[in-house]
């Protein structure tokens, strides 16, 4: 047999086999219960998608490929004016400049490809008349009051005659779905797009209270010509919606550098993205360009790496914190995810594990976004299970010490409660010679491990005797390496209240805590110790679990900041701790304000790094916070600020000021 028909049939039954996986996984997917993490169903389309290109007597007919993914069920069908349509992917620069070289001389928008569903919201005269999913395609579903209810930046009135389409994607933002998953442990939500088509499929608004959506616009329809501006941007921001985030280049290499731009920035934004869309920012030469089988012609995808992706989780293993928490952490087989290779993930605890239905030798759905570690969100797929797999058993007694745990809240974490367990010691030396705490810079977790093993160290007053002479006697310590332990431990000893606080890792106390201690007025750590819950709680935010924590857990430290005293380090609150001093005249003395943006100095365009910002401000007497709530004065934009800040602080009613206005106070009051 030649070897050119072995390979013909096999790929015709590969392009079948491809062909069948897709229509399977797209309508688990579509149903709400994927059985594979997205980068995986990608890989399954673009291996198709390449077997077709090559072969294309082979084209399977009907073409999944050509379709654009359905859910099963219409409860309330709705035919759309026109297709809802997928969109062309790429993943090179090469197939961005082809794209512009498409359209000569036409500007684009570069946008961040959101992870959500798409909804097409429809006004009549102004006034919202339905919100529909994108279905087939062709028809979608009703889902009007579900929007209504739970749906930010959908307003209910608009200005502007006829008949508007406006089209965008509905998702939840990453804050939302950490809040819904913290008090929800017993039905975690799985990711924010799962979450958010779920939310919009619920048949009754109260089985998904809680999990709200917002509304960022993309696209703009207008039957008179002339509502609306031409610019689509322009056009959706004059009616008042959120429009997602774009920005106008005119060729290829702008374009490519605000993709760059969106996807370094993609870890700090409240929202999941999975790539950047390309598209023509005039919505006439949008709507000219046309369309193919299942995609505009005007838009282009530029996806990003993948932020889940499933692997094999190998073991459980239950970690001794330094504050006594047993918790469980995923040793999974190696996985590239969210930019790099995870091996560990958290589990979060028991509850968590039970409401997953998770089992060692599963495999898992690993979640790697925003600057959350890896966790374990789920097993996508209960039918690969072979059997073997192994229920996670919560330990009974400490993995370190064997003392019984004790459970503590709704989610039943696991303590360890012996202040001698072996464990939190090493763990709670590693934190005090952290960067954060001490700043032990010239000795590390496994010297520290070593030392504590040696008998040598056990609290961290014991860094403070510790001799050259003792560090010689190790295997592979020479002069100059005792000599730099010796002396970055030295410089330890300045430490301050403050950072001396977060080193001795006390339960509850941040290390927010510590700063506003020391902005309180403690003069020493000791004068905490001693200042009981009553004093410590009319320090701002600082609650009565916190306090009884800081006066349980320093009264019974006593003796070791006698020991730290005696060794030379200081426990006084340093310069650096206080609150500037802030002059009569300061500006923005009493208010409370957040930054957001890039702030550059109006006098050189220098970029501004956001703390150094901060610090100005607080030169100029305002307390800066990192979010916005009822509590913020003013929210200062730098450039490029994301829309959910802005709306935030629209619906709150804080006012929005912008970075040029602060400089110029900041100048006038002689401040920079
Ligand atoms: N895990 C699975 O088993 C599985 C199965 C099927 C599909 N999927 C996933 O679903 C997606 C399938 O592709 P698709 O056709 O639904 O979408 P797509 O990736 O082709 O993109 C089109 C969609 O992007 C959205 N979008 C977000 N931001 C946008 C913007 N700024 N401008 C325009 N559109 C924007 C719109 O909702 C639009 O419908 C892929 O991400 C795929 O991985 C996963
Ligand atoms: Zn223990």
């Amino acid at each position: 047999m030649a070897a050119g028909n072995v390979h013909a049939v096999n790929v015709e039954e590969r392009i079948r086999e491809l062909a069948d996986q897709v229509v399977v996984l797209r309508d688990a997917y579509y149903r709400g219960s994927p059985l594979v993490a997205d980068a995986e169903y990608d890989a399954v389309e673009d291996e198709l998608r390449g077997l077709i290109a090559d072969n294309p007597e082979l084209t399977p007919d009907p073409n999944p490929l050509d379709q654009v993914g359905a859910p099963a069920v219409l409860h309330a069908p709705v035919r759309h004016s026109r297709p809802m349509l997928s969109l062309e992917k790429s993943t090179t620069p090469e197939q961005v400049e082809a794209f512009f070289a498409r359209f000569p001389g036409q500007p684009v928008v570069v946008m961040p490809k959101l992870d959500g569903l798409s909804l097409a919201l429809v006004y009549e005269n102004g006034r919202l008349a339905r919100a529909v999913t994108r279905g087939d395609g062709t028809t979608g579903d009703d889902v009007t009051p579900l929007v209504r209810a739970l749906t930010a930046g959908v307003p209910a009135r608009i200005d502007a005659p006829g008949r508007v389409e406006v089209r965008g994607e509905a998702v939840m933002l990453r804050s939302t779905f950490a809040a819904y998953n913290a008090a929800h442990a017993d039905k975690p939500l799985i990711n924010p797009r799962n979450a958010a088509a779920g939310t919009l499929r619920a048949k009754d608004p109260a089985t998904v209270a809680g999990r709200d959506l917002f509304f960022f616009a993309f696209d703009l329809d207008t039957s008179d010509a002339d509502s609306a501006a031409a610019d689509l941007e322009q056009g959706l921001s004059t009616l008042g919606f959120s429009v997602a985030d774009m920005r106008h280049c005119t060729d290829a290499a702008a374009a490519q550098e605000v993709i760059t731009t969106i996807e370094t920035q993609r870890d700090q934004l409240d929202y999941d993205l999975d790539g950047a869309v390309l598209r023509l920012a005039d919505r006439v030469a949008y709507g000219a360009a046309g369309t193919r089988s299942n995609s505009p012609r005007g838009a282009l995808a530029y996806k990003f790496a993948a932020e889940e992706r499933t692997t094999v989780l190998k073991a459980v293993v239950w970690d001794v914190g330094k504050t006594g928490k047993i918790a469980p952490v995923a040793h999974l087989e190696p996985v590239f995810v969210g930019g790099t290779t995870v091996t560990r993930a958290t589990l979060a605890n028991q509850e968590v594990i039970k409401a997953r239905g998770i089992r060692i030798g599963d495999v898992v759905l690993v979640r790697r976004a925003g600057d959350v570690i890896p966790f374990v969100a789920g097993v996508l797929d209960e039918s690969q299970r072979t059997g073997a797999e192994e229920e996670i058993v919560p330990p009974v007694t400490c993995p370190s010490c064997g003392q019984a745990l004790v459970e503590q809240g709704n989610s039943r974490e696991l303590f360890c409660v012996n202040v001698a367990c072996p464990a939190q010691t090493v763990r709670r030396l590693i934190h005090w010679a952290s960067r954060a705490a001490a700043d032990i810079d010239a000795i590390g977790q496994v010297w520290i491990e070593r030392l504590a093993e040696a008998g040598l160290l056990e609290n961290p007053s014991d860094f403070y005797t510790l001799t050259k002479e003792q560090l010689l006697e190790f295997d592979r310590v020479g002069e100059v390496s005792a000599t730099r332990m010796i002396d970055s431990i030295a410089t330890s000893r300045a430490v301050g209240l403050r950072r001396a606080l977060i080193g001795l890792a006390i339960p509850m106390a941040s290390e927010g805590t510590a700063t506003r201690l020391c902005r309180a007025g403690f003069g020493s750590l000791e004068e905490v110790a001693d200042a009981g819950e009553e004093r410590l709680v009319a320090v701002e935010d600082i609650g009565p679990k916190v306090a009884a924590s800081l006066t349980e857990h320093l009264t019974r430290l006593r003796p070791e900041l006698e020991r730290l005293r005696e060794r030379g380090v200081s426990l006084d609150v340093r310069e650096e701790d206080l609150p500037p001093v802030v002059s009569s005249d300061a500006p923005l003395a009493g208010k409370t304000v957040v930054v957001t943006g890039a702030i550059n100095d109006p006098r050189s365009g220098e970029k501004v790094a956001r703390p150094t910002f901060q610090r100005l401000c607080e030169q100029a007497g305002a307390t800066t916070a990192t979010s916005v709530s009822t509590n913020t004065d003013y929210l200062i934009t730098g450039a490029d600020v994301g829309a959910s800040k802005l709306t935030k602080a629209e619906k709150l009613g804080v006012e929005v000021v912008d970075q040029s206005e602060i400089w110029q106070q900041l100048i006038a009051a002689k401040i920079v």
